[in-house]
């Protein structure tokens, strides 16, 4: 099994011309006038899976690619993807027909999660199909190898009763045959600043089982990092920061296809994940090593940020209605507001394809993946960081949150509305550095913990929405008593609540 590393960019037919006249330059850059040696394949692949997509389930891909008169089967797993960055297991075998040969696959696990895929869910079918022409060429560039392919073509669905049942793709992809993979960054930046191409975090086969699957996509929360106690505590960061950077790329894949409110949520979820990220690792990664990227983080939260306010206010008035406040006056807000969120979706989407936005996401991926900040901390405390393990640092960073915690949330103190509404974005970075650290402690301890602290925010939130609205009703010249009372009752529900979590052993102790 090799591992592939390759970056993966958008693309229109007109720009590949321009990027195919333009390499031919960077592959010979002493000699303008020779040719790159183009290769042309036309390449068809049908992808397999179970009748409920269990293949799909655990981030299996499994293909037969017709490639002139060759089959080839390859296996590749999602691996991890940073920015248009992938680096995937893959494992590929010549077979002699268009018919799977599982035999052939040489990884234990991989044999056994096909196996027990059929097994449950019954036989191996095709789903869908990739067809495209392929432009190839190998270049060198700063010393490494680079195949360039140019793929244009479309995705099918197969025997499907999915109405929309086939998409373009366009793509450029740079693949390392040799050298470092600082390279494709190099390479990337100059295809986004040259052709305003545009990093794709989204594989052909993930593609086309949007295309082709039609159950009902679930919002994805953020969830535990995963890290084990042998773990670095620079390790730690990436693993964080892995999560992080994932979860936004997951919703920007959904936001650039519809305008969803739960998206655009969770994508300020991602950006607060970051932000705690950066403060609790502080003393790991310093921040003078990330000046750059927090800049160019915070420059995209500004392009976010209308979107997302208007967003949130929808979301208030949305969660009123289920406890109950249902206000014909306010129709003309939520109207306007969803007006509103229409437009401004399409603004951030072109945000999202400009070369100001890649770019930035470039950097963030190549600092990551490359592990810049190595160079900038200097090689001794390169060492330190590999070496600090995370468990202590985990223990302390939660002491010092709980005592921040005792300190503004103790029930000897009395919070007015607006006191807990201040504290809410510290409890939800508390709540981050729990999903954080939490692997590394006892799950039932952990999560009997956390439901008190996160029963406290939903209350939060609750008081939050409760102000939202009577602003709104004010704005109709209405008033209703019911959430004044309704705000009365939560703050003396979430008075017994910080008594009860605070009381509570904590699951590090
Ligand atoms: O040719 P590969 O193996 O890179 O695969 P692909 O058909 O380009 O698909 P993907 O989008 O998974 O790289």
């Amino acid at each position: 099994m090799s591992i592939e590393v390759e970056l993966k960019l958008s693309a229109s037919a007109d720009k590949i011309r321009q990027v195919k006249t333009w390499l031919k330059d960077v592959g010979h850059p002493e000699d303008s006038s020779a040719e790159l040696e183009w290769e042309q394949k036309c390449l068809s692949n049908t992808y397999y899976d179970t009748k409920n997509h269990r293949l799909r389930a655990t981030d299996i891909g499994l293909r037969i690619r017709k490639d002139d008169q060759r089959f080839i089967q390859s296996v590749k797993s999602a691996g991890r993807v940073v920015g248009g960055l992938y680096q995937r297991n893959e494992s590929e075998h010549d077979i002699p027909e268009h018919k799977l040969q599982l035999e052939l696959v040489d990884e234990p696990y991989l044999i056994i999660l096909l196996e027990e895929a059929e097994e449950e869910d019954g036989p191996l079918a095709p789903i869908f199909t990739t067809n495209f022409t392929r432009d190839v060429v190998t270049i060198d560039y700063e010393g490494a190898s680079v195949e360039i392919a140019l793929d244009q073509g479309q995705i099918h669905c197969v025997g499907s009763d999915v109405e929309d049942t086939s998409q373009d793709l366009c793509e450029v992809e740079l693949e390392l045959k040799d050298g470092d993979a600082s390279v494709l960054f190099d390479l990337g930046q100059k295809l986004i600043e040259q052709f305003d191409l545009v990093l794709d975090s989204e594989s052909k086969a993930e593609r086309g089982y949007r295309l082709c699957h039609s159950a009902p996509e679930y919002t994805k929360y953020l969830d535990l990092v995963n890290l084990t106690s042998k773990t670095s505590a620079e390790a730690a960061f990436e693993s964080v920061a892995h999560k992080g950077l994932g979860h936004w790329q997951y919703h920007i894949k959904k936001i650039k296809r519809e305008a969803s409110l739960d998206a655009v949520l969770q994508l300020n979820r991602a950006l607060m994940f970051m932000q705690t990220m950066y403060s609790v690792f502080a003393a790991v990664i310093p921040r003078h090593s990330l000046i750059h990227l927090r800049k160019d983080w915070r420059e995209i939260t500004k392009n976010f940020s209308r979107l997302f306010t208007i967003a949130e206010e929808i979301n208030w008035l949305k969660n009123s209605k289920l406890y109950g406040f249902h206000y014909e006056e306010l129709v003309p807000q939520e109207e306007a507001l969803e007006k509103a969120f229409v437009e401004e979706h399409q603004v951030f989407v072109d945000y999202l394809m400009t070369p100001s936005y890649n770019l930035r996401l470039l950097r963030f991926s190549r600092w990551l993946y490359l592990k810049e900040w190595r160079e900038t901390i200097g090689e001794a405390n390169a060492e330190k960081i590999q070496k600090k393990e995370v468990y202590p640092y985990a223990t302390k960073q939660l002491q010092h949150l709980l005592r921040d915690m005792k300190r503004h949330l103790s029930d000897k103190v009395t919070l007015s509305k607006q006191d807990y509404i201040n504290y809410l974005p510290k409890m939800t970075r508390t709540l981050d550095i729990g999903l954080f650290f939490g692997c590394l402690f006892d799950d039932r301890a952990r999560r009997e913990y956390r439901r008190g602290w996160a029963d406290i925010v939903a209350n939060i939130q609750l008081l939050q929405q409760l102000i939202y609205l009577e602003n709104a009703l004010e704005a109709e010249g209405v008033e209703d008593p019911l959430i004044d009372d309704t705000e009365t009752e939560t703050l003396v529900v979430l008075k017994g609540m910080r008594e009860e979590a605070l009381a509570r052993n904590p699951y590090w102790n």
